[in-house]
């Protein structure tokens, strides 16, 4: 049985796309980057944190598979995170404006018996942004709860002059790497033509 160790709503939709059933586990893991730790580094240990919090929620289940993921922004090896506030938020953007920055994606995949990682890590090159484009942007919720504070799946789309690797990996879940890694598990993605359709009354 495979299980989806996230709140977060997005990494459910794309996970979703794979065909697979899955449940879900709630956990909030600490992300707290260690000093001098490397950006990538810091991003698979909380994958791998999440993962391993997640199977331990279930580990009365010997067939239990568990997926844990972080997305994080990096820009001149400093981690954009989610931001506190609003005002963290606009500096987050007023820093990547302009400028081409990492996204790097890690998914974490554990059984009670085996663990295996992979990575996904993209460039993202933001255009120039006013001002008042960021205050308007802010305004908004799309910043809230997103890495870097903004998230491409929304009107930020606007600000990106060019992605370079995975836009689902942007968005939290990188879905060819997610497929591989299940595949190593034995688990095959099922393409929509093959799937059981859903009984409607
Ligand atoms: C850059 C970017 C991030 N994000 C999101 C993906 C992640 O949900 C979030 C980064 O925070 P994460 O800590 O990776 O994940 P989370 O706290 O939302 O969920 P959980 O730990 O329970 O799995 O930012 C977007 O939705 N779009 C984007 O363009």
């Amino acid at each position: 049985m495979l299980y989806l160790a996230s709140q977060s709503p997005r990494r459910r939709e794309l996970l979703g796309r794979l065909g697979l059933p899955f449940g879900i586990i709630d956990l909030d893991v600490p992300e707290q980057r260690a000093p001098g730790e490397p950006a990538e580094d810091y991003v698979r240990r909380v994958a791998r944190e999440k993962a391993g919090a997640g199977l331990l929620k279930v580990m009365a289940n010997p067939a239990a598979l568990v997926l844990g993921s972080d997305t994080e922004v990096v820009l001149d090896d400093e981690v954009f995170g989610k931001p506190r506030d609003a005002e963290d938020a606009a500096g987050m953007l007023r820093r990547l404006s302009g400028r081409t920055h990492q996204v790097i994606s890690a998914v974490s995949l554990v059984s009670p018996s085996r663990e295996r990682q992979t990575v996904s890590i993209s460039q993202v090159t933001f255009a120039a942004l006013s001002a008042a484009q960021i205050d308007a942007y802010i305004g908004g919720d799309q910043w809230q709860g997103k890495a870097g504070a903004y998230a491409i799946q929304g009107f930020a789309e606007t600000f990106i002059t060019r992605l370079d690797g995975s836009y689902s990996g942007v968005m939290g879940l990188p879905v060819h790497e997610t497929a591989q890694l299940l595949r190593e598990f034995g688990l095959e993605p099922v393409p929509p033509a093959s799937r059981t359709p859903v009984a409607t009354p």
